[in-house]
């Protein structure tokens, strides 16, 4: 699906964001079409969070604009941007008294007014967010005695809750099990939002992004399908790693590629054994 309007969704228009002197996203445009999934990819410290961060507008760009439905951020405001617009970190904190139920309800705090009680619309917003992300044995069970994984499957959960257009991710798979990576990636790319989502795992963003933004030192260096942009070449350039690419139903699957260590030759010191 793509979006009718030039202006349309959140969008990310030549950013850049300088912290000490030192510009840490560099003139990053990136137009999300309406639904779709983009993949962030990069090395560590290129940048990913940032540009998350900035298109969340939780950090002011030094240069560029981000814009929603054609608005800068900063005139849209938070309450109504955060009707739209939900984001999950890679670190979430949140009060240890509070229930799963009670953390994913916090997603439908932008849709409520000061005072009023919680509406059936939001109950259901709320159970159905629990569902989606298999939490509804946990709903009852404290916050802080959620394992890892659970932990990052209800702040998944919270921002479903909250119902919005736009979903910013960063890293959202880090703690979660094979089946869970899957599920949840599998869950992502088949919501009606469009999605931009930080990512280590090249072959689980191959598999599931529309589309990649790759970053390194802040810039773009490729944007393109999967396909287009996970050569063995990018792959080598940007993180310095050999690999075999292949395709599977018209997507990359990677292979990395380390060389065999050298055999001592005769007469070699080699190493001590670990004693
Ligand atoms: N508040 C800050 N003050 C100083 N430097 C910062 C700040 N925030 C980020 N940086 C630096 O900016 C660079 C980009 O950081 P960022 O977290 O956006 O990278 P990333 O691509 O998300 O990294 P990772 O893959 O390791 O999570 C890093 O070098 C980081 O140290």
């Amino acid at each position: 699906m793509t979006d009718s309007r030039p202006d349309g969704g959140l969008r990310a228009d030549r950013v850049a964001r300088r912290t000490d002197g030192r510009l840490i996203v560099d003139g990053v445009t990136l137009f999300p079409r309406t639904g779709e999934t983009v993949g962030l990819l990069g090395p560590n410290g290129s940048g990913k969070s940032t540009l998350l961060r900035l298109l969340a507008g939780v950090l002011a760009p030094s240069a560029g604009v981000v814009t929603l439905d054609g608005r800068p951020l900063p005139e849209v405001g938070r309450r109504a941007a955060a009707r739209r617009v939900a984001t999950v970190g890679q670190h979430a904190h949140t009060q240890t008294e509070l229930t799963v139920r009670d953390v994913v309800a916090l997603g439908r705090v932008p849709h409520r007014r000061l005072w009023v009680p919680a509406s059936d619309a939001d109950a259901r917003a709320v159970t159905a967010a629990l569902e989606r992300t298999g939490l509804t044995d946990r709903a009852a069970q404290s916050w802080h005695t959620l394992s890892g994984g659970e932990r990052q499957r209800a702040q998944i959960a919270r921002a479903l809750a909250q119902e919005p257009r736009e979903l910013l991710l960063d890293e959202p798979t880090n703690h979660l099990d094979i089946q869970h990576q899957l599920d949840l990636l599998d869950l992502i790319a088949s919501l009606p939002v469009t999605t931009v989502v930080a990512l280590h795992d090249l072959n689980l963003a191959a598999m599931y992004c529309d589309r990649l933004l790759v970053l390194r030192e802040g810039r773009t260096v490729a944007e393109g399908s999967p396909s287009d942009v996970l050569t063995p070449a990018l792959i080598e350039d940007v993180y310095g790693v050999r690999a075999e690419v292949t395709h599977e139903r018209d997507r990359p699957v990677i292979r990395f590629l380390r060389r065999a260590p050298r055999p001592a030759s005769p007469g070699e010191d080699r190493p001590s054994p670990v004693p």
